[in-house]
Formats: structure tokens, sequence, C-alpha cells
């Protein structure tokens, strides 16, 4: 095991590359168990997420080969091996290889998915999409057991907007008999992404992107080549650790339309953002920023996938802000981490109260999930003197490279491995 260790106070400079978006990837891998003939995935970000999902499907008889961000998976000899256990419980995304088994075999044994813990993530929208379109499901001893006899398409009204539910119901129904609508889906570029390669695949989708998802069965999907969009989360998050820290910043490879939100906040901020057609250029504003209010929300609302590290910047900002996350209520784990680091944040219910213009200092903290790994980068950025972060695992799971692409900044940033004692003490706790 290793930590992440972090000389903060370094201005950050040059230009950074964005990888595909994580949360299409764990889509898309999944998504070509559908298919009967081999599918290529180009610009697949290196994270371990993607390594877990592609060994998923060498057991269940695929065949997969990983080189340099592409992904060619051979699904012919794939069955519906029962996966109780083991790697599904490692990642969230082991949830799509339910829709996916179940669309292909009409049957899958899934264990109950691991990813963030940030509170209840029930997956009842899932499990009610797939009983809608004729499957029986149970679950056992923490599997989710699906058997359908058929799949027969049918208009389901998600009773919460959820990108999951929303990906693994088009999963499910792409190969079903006639026609399923999806009504209140999640809009989420990362749906549309996956729409677009079951349609390149031979699917019949309309409306992804919308609240209304029209799918129309269809026999057999074949394979094809799809390059993957890329991560509206990562490139916020560096347009995060720019606003923090950045001179002149340039993050290249993102679609600007996807971080709307964000860089409205910013700006309200006072950071100085320029938009161009796939990247976006932050500037260093010497007046000083400006402490905001902010809600998560479905897209294109705020991410909550963000709400970690724009809390971390905002404790460097003048004035007090107020974080509320709607989507889930106990995604603060970050926020001992960053009170350790002498920020000044209260948690009140659903939001954090931050109240700015703190400096930040050095200390060792854990990354309890991802996007926590991701605010204490940001503030170990920030922080006078050295920030040590274990739990890297957490980060591992959503950004590829990540220390490169800092040092390439200009960031003092390096990983070293934990000591005995260390490791002694994490299990422990
Ligand atoms: C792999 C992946 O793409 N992960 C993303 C996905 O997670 P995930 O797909 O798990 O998140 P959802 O969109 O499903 O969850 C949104 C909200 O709906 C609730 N809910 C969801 C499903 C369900 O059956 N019942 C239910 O009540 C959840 O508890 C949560 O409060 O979207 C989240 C919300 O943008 C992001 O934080 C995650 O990064
Ligand atoms: C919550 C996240 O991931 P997952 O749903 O894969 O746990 C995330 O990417 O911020």
């Amino acid at each position: 095991m290793e930590k992440l260790m972090i000389e903060g106070g370094h201005p950050l400079n040059g230009t950074v590359q964005v990888s595909g978006a994580k949360n299409s990837a764990v889509a898309l891998i999944p998504a070509a168990i559908l298919a009967d003939s081999p599918v290529i995935i180009d610009n697949l970000p290196n994270i371990s997420d993607v390594t877990i999902l592609s060994e998923l499907l060498e057991e269940i008889g695929g065949s997969t080969n990983l080189s340099g961000g592409t992904l060619e998976i051979h699904p012919e000899k794939m069955f519906a091996m029962p996966l109780p256990n083991g790697r599904v419980k490692k990642l969230r995304a082991s949830y799509y290889m339910m829709g996916a088994m179940l669309g292909k075999f009409k049957k899958a044994v899934i264990g109950l998915p691991g990813g963030c813990n940030l509170g209840p993530r029930p997956i009842d929208q899932h499990i009610k999409g797939f009983e809608a379109l004729g499957a029986k499901v149970t679950n056992e001893q923490g599997a989710i057991y699906l058997q359908a006899d058929e799949l027969i398409g049918a208009r389901i009204y998600l009773d919460v907007v959820s990108v999951g539910a929303t990906i693994n119901i088009m999963l499910a129904a792409v190969r079903a008999k006639g026609r399923t609508i999806i009504e209140n889906a999640a809009k989420e570029p990362e749906i549309i992404d996956v729409a677009t390669l079951l349609s390149s695949m031979g699917a019949n989708i309309k409306g992804a992107g919308t609240n209304v998802i029209r799918i129309d069965g269809v026999d057999e999907l074949h394979g094809c080549r799809h390059s993957i969009i890329p991560d509206r989360i990562e490139a916020g998050t560096f347009i995060i650790m720019a606003s923090a820290m950045g001179e002149s910043v340039l993050i290249d490879n993102v679609i600007p339309d996807h971080v709307e939100s964000l860089i409205a906040k910013l700006r309200e901020m006072g950071v100085m953002i320029e938009e161009e057609d796939d990247s976006i250029l932050v500037r260093a504003n010497h007046k000083g920023l400006q402490g905001v209010d902010v809600k998560t929300l479905v897209y294109p609302g705020f991410p909550t996938d963000l709400q970690q590290p724009f809390t971390s910047l905002l404790t460097r900002a003048e004035g007090s802000s107020m974080v509320t996350d709607t989507i889930y209520n106990a995604r603060f784990k970050h926020i001992d981490e960053l009170r350790r680091m002498g920020a000044n944040i209260k948690v009140e219910g659903r939001s954090a109260l931050i109240n700015g213009g703190s400096t930040l200092q050095g200390a060792t903290v854990r990354a309890s999930d991802l996007r926590a790994g991701a605010a204490l980068v940001v503030a170990g950025l920030m922080a006078d003197g050295v920030t040590e972060i274990t739990g890297v695992e957490h980060i591992d799971r959503g950004y590829g490279g990540l220390e490169e692409k800092l040092i390439g900044l200009g960031a003092n940033i390096w990983r070293e491995k934990l000591s005995e004692k260390e490791l002694s003490e994490i299990e422990n706790s």
C-alpha cells in the first residue's frame, strides 16, 4: 500500500490532458457483453475500475486485451457465470453486469456492488426496472439473482432520477421484445455515451440525454469501435486545482458544456475562465476569491462528484460558503480531514458551512473515498508544508496518472510505500 505526498504552495502552470470518462468507461465495458462479436473501446482512463471490469469479463469467459487506453473485448464465449462475490464488491459499476447479463443471457447472479461509501446507495430502481421487463429478482445472502423466460419491453417510471438505474435498464432492454420507455430518466452525458455505443452495436435508442428514453428491442447486437467522451469530473477537478493554485492552466480535452455549472460557480467566486471548443483556460485572480453557496443536483446541475474538491477550494475563499449535497446526504467524510489541516467547517444535516480565508497546513490525512481523496489533493496543493494522504487506492479508482499530470503542471507530488507501522495503524483504525 502507498501514500501520496504533496508539498504545497507551488503554483500550477501549463497544459493538462483530461482522460476518458470513468463513469462512461465502467458502463461501456459491461455493455460489450451484449454484442456477439468484438467490441473495441478507445480513450479509456488508466484507472483500477477499468482493470477490474476487464477481469470480470474474463471471469465470465470473455477475452480482453487492454493496451494504451484501448480495450478489445471478445464476447463470443461469454456465459452466465455467477459472480456473487470477489471483484464485484470492489467497485460500484459491477451492477451494470446485472443489466448486461440479463439482456444477453436472461439470467445473472451478481453480488451487491461496492464503490464509494457515501451513505445508503440503494438499487431499488434498477430492480424495479428489471422486474418491469419480466425478470424475477431475488436478493440472497448479498447477491442479486435475476432470471427471465423472456424480456418484454415496458414503460418504467423512475421514482428517483438515477444514473445507474437509467443505464442498467437500457442495457437490459436493448435486446428485449418490443418497446421500453424510461420516464424520469437521468440526463448525464455518460448516458448519451452508453446509448451511442449501443446504437453502434445495432440497438435502437432514442432520447438519451433527455428525461424520456425510448428503446425498441432488437434480436442481435454486433461489435463496434467506440471512443469514450472526456471525463467531466476529472476535468472539473483540474479546473478546481487551477482555480486554487493556477497562474495559467489549460485543461485540454474537455467538453465545456459538461462543466458549465462548475464554471458558473467559479466565475461567481472571481476565477477567470476562458472556454474554447474543447479546452478551458484558468487564469490567476490576484484579487482573491469570494465564497459562494452551492447545491448539488442531477445533471445539468452542480455534480455531487465535484462537491468534495470544491469544498476544499472554498476554504481559501473570503467569507462564508454553504455547500449542500442533495444527492448524498452523508458525502462529508472529507470534512474531518480538512479540519485536521486547519479548515473552519461545520456540518449541519446535508450542508457544510465553510468559514473561508484559512491557510491550510500540511497534515497526515486519509482519503475515505474517491472524491474525498481528490478534495485532499486540492487541499494538499494549497497547504503550507507537506500533506500525506493514505487511502490512495480510492483515488486510483478514478484518476489515472494523477501525479504525472500534476508534476507536469509544476506541483511537487510523489508516492511512498507505507511502513509496517503505518499499515498496522490503518488495519487497527
Ligand atoms: C459509476 C457511476 O456512474 N457512479 C456515479 C453514479 O452513481 P449511481 O448510479 O450509483 O448514482 P444514482 O444516480 O443512481 O444515485 C442518485 C441518487 O438516487 C438514489 N437511488 C439510486 C438508485 C436507486 O435504485 N435508488 C435510489 O434511491 C441514490 O441513493 C442517490 O441518492 O451517479 C452518481 C450521481 O451522479 C455519481 O455520484 C456517481 O459517480
Ligand atoms: C461516487 C463515485 O464513484 P462510484 O459510483 O463508482 O462509487 C464517483 O466517481 O465520485
